[in-house]
């Protein structure tokens, strides 16, 4: 039996001090992906988070004849795709690509670099259905052959031939929007992509593509346009920071109340989350790349409605820690998941912890304030894990989050970040 990663928690301190936000989980995947691009020379990648997808990530890299180092210390990746040209190796296999949902993103490189790409599994958060629809409709848009093969569960593309064209996606998604971008900057010709997704890790993603010679332009619009070029160059690149991973910190301070600053962390980029947090009774201010995040325990959190939708909307992947938050609050807070259809597992775990919550279809009404008490829990996903970790830290006794693998997956040294603010929170290894 292999190791299990779970994180005890104790609750009852109020958090202060100075914490880290790490570089973006939704930004580094696809500049993996992007770098791989790159036909000679050697890739810099900055501030990357330690994280179990970024393992996964340069795992699949390798996987496909990639060369990559990965300097933790430094929080930084080399990679080297020189060797990626092996049709015969173009192939993401379940094994590696269904633990996360990033494995997608190679799909472009593979088709530049080596004409295929097969498929046989793409992970990520258990959130109910995920589809790829748009991904592949997209590149055979752009001239590839995409097939299945249903009795193995694996996609065949076939990509001899791409040129740019004109391309839409039904629901601005965001590794859709990445992907179809990666998938037209060296394809001969205009490619227009309407409907395309705004959130900030798009824009970086474009933003480093750019850096590389990609040209790219009307990120941040909705329209974006790519006019193809012949080759790509390996650049170094600064990751922007997680504006999950802030905006999870944000809401653990407001549970546990607190004064702590956020390195790296840019209001702007929580969109809608920022009103709701100011709504409940949390202050924030930002100095320059600073964010002091300021709530007084004495006063009560007020409830909340909350709707998700893709940037600047509330980010869905903060409608957890938002969900366990709503469980302190003096009233009853709704939150309405309208981007899938699965995500409310959370809500079971924190009922296990004393919490008052009822789930109709995508709609939850958190009935507040609860005492919730400790007891084993089970993270059902990466946020959910987060969101866990968060109602311990103002639960009575102790709580056990497992598996922790899935908190690990999204936050880079969490109990470590957590426990430098006054958290009684460790990630603890049983065998
Ligand atoms: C690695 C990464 O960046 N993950 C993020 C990315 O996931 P991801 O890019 O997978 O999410 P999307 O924006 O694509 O998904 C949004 C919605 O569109 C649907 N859809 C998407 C593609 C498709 O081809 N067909 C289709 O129907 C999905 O089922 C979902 O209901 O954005 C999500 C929404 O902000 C975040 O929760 C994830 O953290
Ligand atoms: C849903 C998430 O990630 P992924 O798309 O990688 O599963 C997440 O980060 O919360």
């Amino acid at each position: 039996m292999g190791q299990e990663v779970r994180y005890r928690v104790r609750g009852g301190r109020p958090l202060s001090g100075t914490a880290f936000i790490q570089g973006a989980k939704n930004a580094v995947l696809p500049m993996i992906g992007a770098a791989l691009l790159a036909a000679k020379g050697r890739t810099v990648l900055r501030n990357v988070p330690v994280i179990e997808d970024v393992y996964r990530s340069l795992e699949l890299a390798e996987h496909i004849g990639a060369k990559v180092e990965f300097h933790e210390a430094e929080r930084t990746v080399v990679i080297d795709a020189s060797g990626l040209n092996d049709p015969e190796l173009a192939v993401l296999p379940a094994e590696i690509a269904a633990r996360f949902r990033g494995s997608v993103l190679f799909v472009p490189a593979l088709m530049h670099r080596t004409g295929r790409a097969r498929i046989e599994g793409v992970g990520g958060c258990n959130l109910g259905s995920r589809n790829l629809d748009f991904h592949y409709r997209g590149f055979a848009r752009l001239g590839a052959e995409v097939t299945e093969d249903p009795e193995r569960n694996h996609i065949n593309v076939e990509a001899s031939n791409l040129r740019g064209g004109r391309l839409y996606l039904d629901t601005p998604s965001h590794t859709g929007t990445e992907n179809l971008i990666m998938a037209a900057v060296l394809a001969p010709g205009t490619t227009v992509i309407e409907h395309a997704a705004l959130e900030p890790e798009v824009l970086d993603v474009i933003g480093f593509l750019s850096a590389m010679g990609a040209k790219i332009s009307g990120g941040g619009t909705g329209l974006i346009t790519v006019e193809g070029v012949e080759e790509l160059t390996a650049v170094e690149h600064t990751i922007m920071s997680d504006r999950i991973d802030a905006g999870v910190f944000a809401m653990t301070v407001a549970a546990t109340g607190g004064e702590v600053s956020l390195v790296g962390a840019n209001l702007d980029h929580l969109g809608v989350a920022r009103w709701k947090l100011e709504q409940m009774g949390v202050e924030f201010s930002q100095e320059g790349a600073v964010l002091h995040v300021t709530r007084d325990p004495s006063v009560p959190l007020r409830p909340i409605n909350a709707v998700t939708s893709p940037f600047p909307g509330f980010a869905t992947d903060l409608q957890s820690p938002l969900m366990a938050l709503a469980t302190l609050a003096e009233g009853e807070s709704y939150i309405h998941e309208a981007i899938y259809d699965g995500r409310f597992a959370l809500a079971d775990e924190l009922n296990k912890m004393g919490a008052k919550i009822e789930v109709e279809g995508t709609r939850a009404i958190v009935h507040g304030p609860t005492d919730l008490r400790g007891t084993e829990v089970i993270a059902h996903d990466l946020r959910t894990g987060a969101a866990l970790v968060l109602a311990g830290l103002v639960a009575e006794g102790e709580t056990i989050v497992a598996p922790g693998y899935l908190v690990d997956r999204g936050h880079a040294q969490f109990a470590t970040r957590l426990a430098a603010l006054g958290a009684d929170v460790e990630r603890v290894v049983v065998s």
